[in-house]
This record gives structure tokens, C-alpha cells and sequence, in this order.
């Protein structure tokens, strides 16, 4: 498994007592596999795919990424493989606004060194992979919101990461453009071998998706997505 959670516990501290945000929680993502968790609004989707980012430390249980165990791991060493394994797209395309589309993904490359050469090459590459040719050159102001989204997980994927972590990527989209980007994501999770969660509101646009997840009260069950229509 290129991603797996194993028995995780989250919990917050509120007032003289703690909030259960994650309740014993297991999750196994493979290769080229595309998981989706749905669930509503409170229920902890955000929260697992935090300890999945490893940008939270569980209160117990175990975090697994592209073999790697990252619980018992140092800061250090757990932003290294942040960097180097994980790919995540946020909600908000966060793009810079004086970059240029093709720039946004250099950046990324810049940050973690290696070549500038093989860099633009691999940003080029993915542009065209997200359907983007010809606008490598647009600042974010002159996209469209699906394009921006789009250069959103193409910078997700600038690293060759094996696990993608994309939270509600449709909730900014009309339908049809988010049915679009949910199925890009199943796309390259095929063609890229990679180990996808999707955490989304959007119960039209799971149809691309290999397995659905329901979160409900820190917990997490395959399938029964009854409900988190009118929930949240
Ligand atoms: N930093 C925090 N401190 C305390 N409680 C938190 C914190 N973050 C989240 N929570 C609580 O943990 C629970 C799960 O929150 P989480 O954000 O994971 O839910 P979610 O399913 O992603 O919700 P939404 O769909 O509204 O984004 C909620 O009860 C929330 O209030």
C-alpha cells in the first residue's frame, strides 16, 4: 500500500475536555487507486487528510507513506517526505499572482533543487497532461477558475509524488467543470501510478472514483453514502 493510516485516534482539546476528530481510523490507499471520502460537515475529512499530509501527528496509531512510517519520524525527515511522496491540492488554488502558469510549477521544482532543465520539461509535460497547452504563459487573473484548478494539481504532481491528497477540488466549479476535473484526477491517478483521496461534498461527481468512503463522526465506513446529501 502506498498509503495506509492504521488504528488513528485524533483528538483537540476543547475546554476541560477533548473532541474526538478521528476515532480509530484505518485507511489503505494502492497504487493507482482513487478514493474518495464523502461525509458531512464536522465529520473529520480535513482532519484525515491532514495525518494523511502528515501536517498533523496523530494521537495514536500509525502513518505509512510509499513505505515509509513517518510517525515515529522527526519534523525534519517528515517534511522531506511531504515533499518528496506527497502531493496535495488544496481547496483554494492558493496560485501566485504575478507567476505565470508554467512558473507556478517552476517554483516548486526550485524549492526541492534538481535540474532546471529537466524542471521545465517536467512542468511542460504536465500542463499539457491537465490540458492546459498554449496557456503556460497566462498569469492566474487571465484563467478561469477550472484552469486555475487545474494548474493547482499540476503543481501537486511537479515532485512525481506516489500519494495525492486533494481536498474538495469541485467546490469552486460549476458542475460540469467539476465532473471534468474529478475525472483528470482519476486520469492521472491511472496513468501516474498514484495512491489518490479525495475528500468531497460533491456526491455528482463520484462516478470516476475506485472506492467511496463515508466519514461520519471521526469514523470511517466503505460505501453507504446515504445522508451526506442533506448533512452537510
Ligand atoms: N484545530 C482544531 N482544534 C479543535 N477542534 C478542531 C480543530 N480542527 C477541527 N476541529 C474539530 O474536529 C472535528 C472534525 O473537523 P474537520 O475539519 O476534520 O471536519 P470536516 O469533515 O473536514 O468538515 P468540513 O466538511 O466542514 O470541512 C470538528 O468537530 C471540528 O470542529
Amino acid at each position: 500500500m502506498t498509503l495506509k493510516l492504521t488504528d488513528i485516534v485524533l483528538t483537540y482539546p476543547d475546554g476541560d475536555r477533548t473532541l474526538t476528530a478521528l476515532d480509530h481510523v484505518d485507511l489503505a490507499v494502492a497504487p493507482g487507486e482513487f478514493t474518495a471520502v464523502v461525509g458531512p460537515s464536522g465529520s473529520g475529512k480535513s482532519s484525515l487528510l491532514a495525518v494523511a499530509a502528515t501536517l498533523i501527528t496523530p494521537t495514536s496509531g500509525t502513518v505509512s507513506v510509499a513505505g515509509r512510517e513517518v510517525s515515529a519520524m522527526t519534523q525534519a525527515a517528515r517534511t522531506r517526505v511531504r515533499r518528496d511522496h506527497v502531493g496535495i491540492v488544496f481547496q483554494q488554488a492558493n496560485l501566485l499572482p504575478s507567476l505565470t502558469a508554467l512558473d507556478q510549477l517552476l517554483v516548486v521544482a526550485h524549492l526541492a533543487g534538481g535540474s532546471p532543465r529537466a524542471a521545465a520539461a517536467r512542468a511542460r509535460e504536465l500542463l499539457l497532461s491537465v490540458d492546459l497547452c498554449g496557456k503556460e504563459h497566462k498569469r492566474p487573473h487571465q484563467m478561469s477558475g477550472g484552469e486555475r484548478q487545474r494548474v493547482n494539481i499540476a503543481r501537486a504532481l511537479m515532485n512525481e509524488p506516489e500519494v495525492l491528497l486533494v481536498d474538495e477540488p469541485t467546490s469552486a466549479l460549476d458542475h460540469e467543470r467539476g465532473e471534468r476535473v474529478v475525472s483528470l484526477l482519476a486520469e492521472l491517478t491511472r496513468r501516474n501510478d498514484l495512491a489518490t483521496v479525495m475528500v468531497t461534498h460533491d456526491l455528482g461527481s463520484l462516478s470516476a472514483v475506485d472506492m467511496v468512503l463515508t466519514m461520519r463522526d471521526g469514523r470511517l465506513t466503505a460505501g453507504d453514502i446515504r445522508g451526506v446529501h442533506s448533512a452537510g
